[in-house]
Formats: structure tokens, C-alpha cells, sequence
């Protein structure tokens, strides 16, 4: 049984996490952490049975009450990096499903993984289908060279664009490289400032904040009288799941870090 600890656990995708790897046999669920509901039932707060496991707030105490083999962590971008420190430095693998750091942040926690001698996985997106719409999208770059980027979720989502569309947007600037082909250039004078989104590698990306949303995303690629849309929805937050799962199995035998879910496929 592999011990983990959950990081977030009264989050959104946090809860979800206790919910699934309470479920599998392979896996035992040792502690959690909160910053609101300290010495509640992290099941209870997670919509389920009472699991006999309070939540604490301090993220090191917990790893020195539970030892855990893994910390999964979906916190905050802001809080993310200084976790990923305390975990790693306590000699802690760790799955960070927290969007938000930047490739500089990774590498120097890579090094301090591998220093201790732990695993670090870090993805934006654990879902298999984004996992593909990415893939696809830098299979299609090198053919398409006018590509935008719309993403949309939920509008309590902290970051933007989401981690997912930084991605993505990467994958086809390296494939499109990769392949010798160039950007389209761009032509349009914005006469409102951001009316044209933001840019990742001269990518336009949109980021759109409503309720009612998941995790969706389109790449749009536009060439002479076509166009072709890649389309991803994550329709509830299970869809995550199976990716988170199989880190937490994988992450020990990768000392270091491994960055994207594709790496584990
Ligand atoms: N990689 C992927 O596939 C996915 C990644 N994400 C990312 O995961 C992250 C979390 O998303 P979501 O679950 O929706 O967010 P929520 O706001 O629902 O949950 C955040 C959790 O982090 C806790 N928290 C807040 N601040 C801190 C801190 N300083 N230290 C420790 N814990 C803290 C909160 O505790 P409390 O409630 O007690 O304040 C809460 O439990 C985001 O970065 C999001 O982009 C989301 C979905 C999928
Ligand atoms: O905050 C979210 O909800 C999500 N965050 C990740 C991101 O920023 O890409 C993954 C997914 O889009 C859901």
C-alpha cells in the first residue's frame, strides 16, 4: 500500500482525490491538509463517510505525524512552489496537480528532487483527453500555422490563462520548430488594449471565467477556407482522476522530475 497524503484535501479537485484514492486497494490515504477545516474528517469534509483522519493545517507536521510515501498537492499557485520545498526536502515524492509554476521553478525543484532522492511529477492536466487534444494540436501545428487558443472554466479558477492552455500553446510553438515552419504573422492593430487575448510563444490565448464551467478548451487552427477545431471538455472533475491515480502509483520509480501526464503513458 502506498501512504499519501492530500494536500488541499477540502479543495475542489482535493476532495475528488480523497474520494479516489480512499477507493483503491492499492492505495492508503494517511492524512490531509486544510487551512479552514483543521481537525475535521477529511472524509467527512470530502463529502463522504467519516475516514477516522483529521485534516491539519501545517503541511510539514502532517508529513511528520503520517509519513507518507506521496503528497498529491492541488493548492494555489501562490502556495504551491514553498510545498513542493517542505515535501522534497523531507525526502516526500510528490504528484502537483497545482497550476502555476514557471519551467524556471520546476527545474530547481527537479534538482532539489533529485538531491533528496524523490520523484517529482508535475502536470496541468490529468485528464487523458486533454493529454490528446495537446498531442494533436502540435501533430497539426506544423501544417497550421494560424492557431488561437480559447479556454474557459469555472469562475472561481485563480489563474489565467490556465495551465493547460500555457501548454498547449507550447507544444505547438516546439512542434512547429521543431518541423522548420513558421508563425503566422499577425496583422490586426488592437485599438482596445487585450482585445486580441494574451500571447504564449505569439499565440493569442483566451481565457473566459463563467459559472457553470468545468475545464473546457479549443485550439483553433485557420488555413485557406478550412478550419480545424480541437475541442476538450472536462465535464466533471472525475475525469482527472485516472491520471492522478496513476502518478501517485509511478511517481517513486522517476527520481526527479517528470513534467506532463504523456511522460507516464
Ligand atoms: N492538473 C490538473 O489536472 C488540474 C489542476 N487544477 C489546479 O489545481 C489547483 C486547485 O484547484 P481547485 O481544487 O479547483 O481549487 P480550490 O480552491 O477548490 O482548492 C484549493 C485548496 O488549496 C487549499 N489552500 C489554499 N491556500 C493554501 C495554502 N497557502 N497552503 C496550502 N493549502 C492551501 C485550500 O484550503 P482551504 O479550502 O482550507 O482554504 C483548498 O483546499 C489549481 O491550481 C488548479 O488550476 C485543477 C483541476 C485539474
Ligand atoms: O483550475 C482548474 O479547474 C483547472 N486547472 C488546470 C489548468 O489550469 O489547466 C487543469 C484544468 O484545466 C482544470
Amino acid at each position: 500500500m502506498i501512504r499519501v497524503v492530500v494536500n488541499g484535501a477540502d479543495g475542489r479537485m482535493g476532495s475528488e482525490v480523497v474520494k479516489a484514492v480512499t477507493a483503491d486497494a492499492e492505495l492508503a490515504l494517511v492524512g490531509g491538509v486544510s487551512l479552514t477545516h483543521v481537525g475535521e474528517d477529511i472524509g467527512v469534509a470530502a463529502g463522504m463517510q467519516a475516514l477516522g483522519i483529521s485534516m491539519g493545517n501545517n503541511l510539514a507536521a502532517v508529513l511528520d505525524t503520517c509519513h507518507p510515501e506521496v503528497a498529491v498537492d492541488f493548492t494555489t499557485p501562490d502556495a504551491i512552489y514553498e510545498n513542493a520545498e517542505i515535501c522534497l526536502t523531507k525526502g516526500v515524492h510528490m504528484v502537483v496537480g497545482t497550476t502555476g509554476l514557471t519551467a524556471v521553478q520546476r527545474e530547481r525543484l527537479g534538482k532539489l528532487a533529485a538531491a533528496n532522492g524523490v520523484g517529482l511529477f508535475i502536470a496541468p492536466n490529468f485528464s487523458i483527453g486533454a493529454v490528446l487534444m495537446m498531442r494533436f494540436a502540435a501533430e497539426a501545428a506544423p501544417y497550421l500555422p494560424n492557431v488561437e487558443i480559447i479556454e474557459l472554466h469555472h469562475n472561481n479558477k485563480l489563474d489565467a490563462p490556465s495551465g493547460t492552455a500555457i501548454l498547449t500553446a507550447e507544444r505547438v510553438a516546439a512542434a512547429r520548430k521543431q518541423a522548420g515552419a513558421a508563425a503566422a504573422p499577425a496583422h490586426t492593430q488592437e485599438s482596445l488594449r487585450g482585445a486580441r487575448g494574451a500571447t504564449v510563444e505569439d499565440i493569442p490565448v483566451h481565457s473566459v471565467r463563467l459559472p457553470g464551467y468545468v475545464a473546457h478548451q479549443q485550439v483553433l487552427f485557420g488555413g485557406q477556407g478550412e478550419l480545424l477545431t480541437l475541442r476538450h471538455d472536462s465535464l466533471d472533475r472525475k475525469s482527472f482522476m485516472p491520471g492522478v491515480l496513476l502518478a501517485i502509483k509511478k511517481v517513486s520509480g522517476h527520481t526527479g522530475l517528470t513534467f506532463g501526464l504523456e511522460r507516464y503513458l
